[in-house]
């Protein structure tokens, strides 16, 4: 499985950039969590190591620039959740999940016994095998994101992108969902870079946190070292005060 390194990458749109000088690794089997406030760059920083938003500067997987991957051999490499993914409307959840294993099908191959069985284990631990013959179009918000994400789970990269994977879904699924992701790091060594609006959520899922403010890296480090309550105040202006759970990790509350 692959590690990923981010090198000095600067990123925008028409002209205006919106990223400058970033740079972190994760190491193999690592999960690193994006956070900070509205437009802060989270998303589009995703984008960039996905290679859907041009940049400067590098994106290595595995030691290997991005840019000398063969476009099959970097969806193989690189799974992404997007944030607002356009979905294509007719198909069923099964065949939609199934379009995750397409990087593993030979040319013109049809999908073997195997990826149809890695396709009913992530709708069976995303709660989807009841809606599994549902069309997409008929979902419910929270059931789409999770089809959604399915599909990126299903194709089992080496490094999963996920851009506020528990947005719309309710604390259960949200957890169900983290649980998994953490599975497949532990078994598979997936390397993980996830962007959460939730900080407790982030700090109890994400081994290191990289806080981005205005398109910079202001902090990086242990969910207890970039989650306090002055970088939360500096930088997302916001009252918090920061509880512990039985665990040790940070419990963030916000203040009246
Ligand atoms: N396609 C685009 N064209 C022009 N500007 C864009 C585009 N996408 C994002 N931006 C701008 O880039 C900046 C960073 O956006 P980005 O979506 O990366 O932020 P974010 O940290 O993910 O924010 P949020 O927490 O609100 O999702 C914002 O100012 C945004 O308006």
């Amino acid at each position: 499985m692959s590690g990923i390194e981010v090198r000095s990458l600067s990123a925008g749109y028409r002209g205006r950039e919106v990223l400058s000088g970033i740079s972190t690794t994760v190491d193999t089997g690592g999960w690193l969590g994006i956070i900070g406030p509205n437009g802060a760059g989270k998303s589009t920083l995703l984008k960039a190591i996905a290679g859907l938003v041009r940049h400067t500067g590098g994106v290595l997987v595995d030691g290997r620039p991005l840019e000398a991957l063969r476009r099959r051999e970097r969806a193989r490499a690189i799974g992404y959740a997007p944030q607002i993914p356009q979905l294509p409307i007719g198909l069923t959840v099964t065949d939609y999940v199934l379009l995750g294993r397409t990087p593993h099908l030979g040319l013109l191959a049809r999908e073997s016994a195997a990826d149809l069985d890695v396709v009913a284990w992530v709708l069976e631990k995303l709660d989807l095998t009841g809606l599994a013959n549902r069309s997409l179009s008929t979902l419910s918000g929270g059931e789409r994101q999770r089809a959604v994400l399915a599909r990126a789970l299903a194709q089992r990269a080496g490094v999963l992108l996920l851009d506020e994977p528990t947005t719309g879904l309710d604390i259960g699924h949200a957890q169900a969902l983290l649980d998994l992701v953490d599975e497949l790091r532990r078994e598979l060594g997936t390397t993980v870079v996830s962007t959460l609006h939730d900080l407790t959520l982030a700090g109890q899922y994400a081994e290191r946190l990289l806080l981005l403010d205005r398109g910079e890296v202001v902090a990086e480090g242990t969910p207890s070292e970039a989650l306090t309550p002055e970088l939360l105040a500096t930088h997302y202006a916001a009252r918090t005060s920061i509880l512990h759970s039985p665990d040790g990790t940070p419990v963030i509350a916000p203040v009246r």
